[in-house]
């Protein structure tokens, strides 16, 4: 079975005070941090990059769970390994010709390798690299277009979580996009173990419930399938 993980998107948060943000979310029960770094080419928003991620760390010691939406991720792996990023989670569209030697370099700077794909990609492009023999070890599965967040949660993506979950019994499998707590029912009975959930937490008054329930509602779903 796989650990049940509950990010909270820093997108979401006051970027002018990131690192009292990103204790108040591990104080409010987060498991990982997730940083969504945008390039305004791959996706049109611009956000972060190494330098914040590595300003970040010297505040905490919380798993940083990189969620690159840019057209060059090789480009990026050297400088956010020595940022100290943990988990690197390139996109599959922008990496048919070099994913292998992308996952290489990832853990090689001691990196976890995951793919995410957008709502238009077919599920079936990633199994190649979580068959392959040096894997990835996360698949995030966009459940909005990248590039915003406060958007409305795509069910129909749902599918692809599913076919994922009945392939890889014990795969992490990511959501990302309009998860709370009127959506996460839907995401964690298809099989989904790792929540990324950006205005749901921020906007709510008391953030750790909402972390409660989403973390409650993984772990309920994971003994029915
Ligand atoms: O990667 C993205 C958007 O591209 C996300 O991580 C969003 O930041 C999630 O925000 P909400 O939809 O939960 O508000």
């Amino acid at each position: 079975m796989a650990t049940p993980r509950i990010a909270p998107s820093m997108l979401s948060s006051d970027f002018a005070n990131l690192a009292s943000e990103a204790e108040r979310m591990v104080r409010c029960g987060a498991d990982w941090l997730h940083m969504d770094i945008m390039d305004g080419h791959f996706v049109p928003n611009l956000t972060i990059g190494a330098p914040v991620i590595e300003s970040l760390r010297k505040h905490t010691k919380a798993y940083l769970d990189c969620h690159l939406m840019v057209t060059n991720p090789l480009d990026y792996v050297e400088p956010l390994g020595k940022a100290g990023a943990s988990g690197f989670t390139f996109h599959v569209e922008v990496s048919k010709d070099n994913w292998r030697e992308l996952v290489r370099q990832i853990k090689l700077k001691g990196m976890r390798p995951g793919v995410s794909l957008k709502p238009g990609t077919p599920i079936e492009e990633v199994f190649p690299l979580v068959e392959a023999e040096d894997p990835v070890q996360m698949v995030l599965v966009m459940t909005v277009e990248p590039g915003f967040g406060g958007q409305k949660f795509m069910p129909e993506m749902m599918d692809k979580v599913r076919t994922l979950r009945k392939k890889y019994p014990s795969l992490d499998i990511e959501v990302d996009g309009g998860l709370g707590p009127s959506t996460i029912d839907l995401a964690a009975s298809a099989g989904a173990n790792c929540i990324v959930a950006g205005s749901s937490v921020f906007g709510a008054p008391d953030p750790a419930q909402v972390i409660s329930l989403l973390r409650k509602t993984v772990e309920n779903s994971q003994t029915k399938y």
